[in-house]
């Protein structure tokens, strides 16, 4: 058989300069993106096309944890198969931009990566029955953690007849954070979407089972490529029986990953401090260095709460993803100084990042 090339231009797939010099240090060895994971088999995009992948025994052999593991979203150096035959090699992963972390199965309290180099993180949340503002901030604290930025997409607008209402309770716990409103039952429903969305901008979709995901990203594509839930009760099987996608390139250029882990994405070590300014802000004019917000003289929040300026709910959810974190370890220094460093890529950003997070600890 005659063989085609096919040469594919990578920045459609969200190369940048960044991760070009990097790549430009692997002599020998080709820049290619995870497209797929399923366990240890890999797909990859490189300027070849799409190639099966495996991890190289050495990169498995001193993978400290699952964090040092391709994901999808990630960019990797690999040696390519000989001829026609056999997988590419997965040999380096190039420096993480954004990373969305998860508690592995099981009971372990082993991290593994849901996917990489995420630029934009929309936030979904249904105006009707999902509308959850604690669910909300637990999203934002993910999000905030993860280093993508977020954007928080209130989907099904029709089924909602108080947004002004809505908007302002949003507002309590989105502190920096873009929102935008959408609905899938109007012609130019998802324009807002859309332009938060650029050529070579990788984005991802999460929140709760049925608030819209699949519906948007369908129309986003321009055609139904996912299946929503109305054509999965039909059991219409024949009709789409290809294989989901784990990421896609939209018609504006955008990159899409949508993974399972992406969709089944709830709690892992979260940002706090960054989901929560408000209130770390308030605790730093508490009387006492170390209150703990609970009966203290001269507390701040409790004051803040009385006076009507914090909610006690939010405070209360604060508190609880406190607990959560430190109960499975998840924010442990440990965790923490890995999380540095795969994202920074010189040792002087690094201590310089370590330097500022053991100054916050001291405060
Ligand atoms: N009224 C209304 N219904 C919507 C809107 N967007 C989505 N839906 C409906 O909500 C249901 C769930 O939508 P999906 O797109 O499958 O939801 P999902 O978030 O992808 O769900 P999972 O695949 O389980 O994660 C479907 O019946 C959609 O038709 C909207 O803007 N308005
Ligand atoms: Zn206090």
């Amino acid at each position: 058989m005659e063989e085609k090339m096919n040469y594919i231009n990578l920045r459609r797939y969200g190369l940048s300069d960044r991760f070009e010099q990097e790549a430009a240090c692997y002599e020998g060895m080709f820049l290619a993106r995870v497209s797929e994971q399923n366990h240890c088999l890999y797909k990859v995009i490189s300027e070849q096309g799409e190639l099966q992948a495996s991890v190289s025994g050495k990169l498995a052999y001193n993978a400290g944890d699952s964090m040092s593991f391709p994901a999808v979203g990630d960019w990797v150096m690999i040696d390519r198969p000989d001829g026609n035959a056999g997988n590419a090699i997965i040999r380096h992963i190039l420096k993480r931009k954004s990373a969305f972390v998860r508690k592995a199965a099981g009971t372990s309290n082993t991290t593994q990566i849901v996917a990489a180099n995420i630029d934009v993180i929309f936030i979904c949340m249904s105006l009707n029955a999902d509308f959850n503002l604690r669910r909300l901030e637990r999203y934002l604290s993910i999000a905030w953690d993860s280093m993508a930025t977020p954007v928080i997409v209130l989907t099904k607008a029709d089924l909602c007849d108080d947004l002004q209402q809505r908007l302002i309770e949003i507002a309590s716990v989105s502190i920096g954070t873009d929102v935008i409103v959408c609905s899938c039952m109007e012609e130019n429903g998802y324009q807002s979407v859309n332009s938060y969305i650029s050529e070579g901008k990788t984005i991802a979709f999460v929140g709760s089972s049925g608030v819209g995901k699949s519906t948007l990203i369908n129309r986003l594509m321009g055609r139904d490529i996912l299946v929503t839930k109305e054509i999965r009760k039909d059991d219409d099987r024949g009709r789409h029986a290809t294989t989901h996608r784990q990421l896609l390139i939209l018609p504006n250029g955008g990159i899409v990953i949508d993974t399972p882990g992406m969709r089944e994405l709830h709690l892992y070590a979260g940002n706090l401090p960054k989901a929560f300014e408000d209130i770390e802000e308030l605790a730093t004019h508490c009387k006492y260095k170390d209150c703990s917000h609970v009966a203290e003289p001269g507390c701040a929040i409790k004051r803040a709460i009385e006076a009507g300026e914090l909610s006690e709910k939010r405070f209360e959810n604060y508190m609880k993803l406190q607990k959560e974190i430190e109960y499975e370890g998840l924010s442990s220094r440990q965790l923490e100084q890995e999380r540095i460093r795969r994202m920074f890529g010189s040792k002087g950003e690094m201590k310089r990042a370590i330097r500022r997070a053991k100054n916050k600890n001291n405060r």
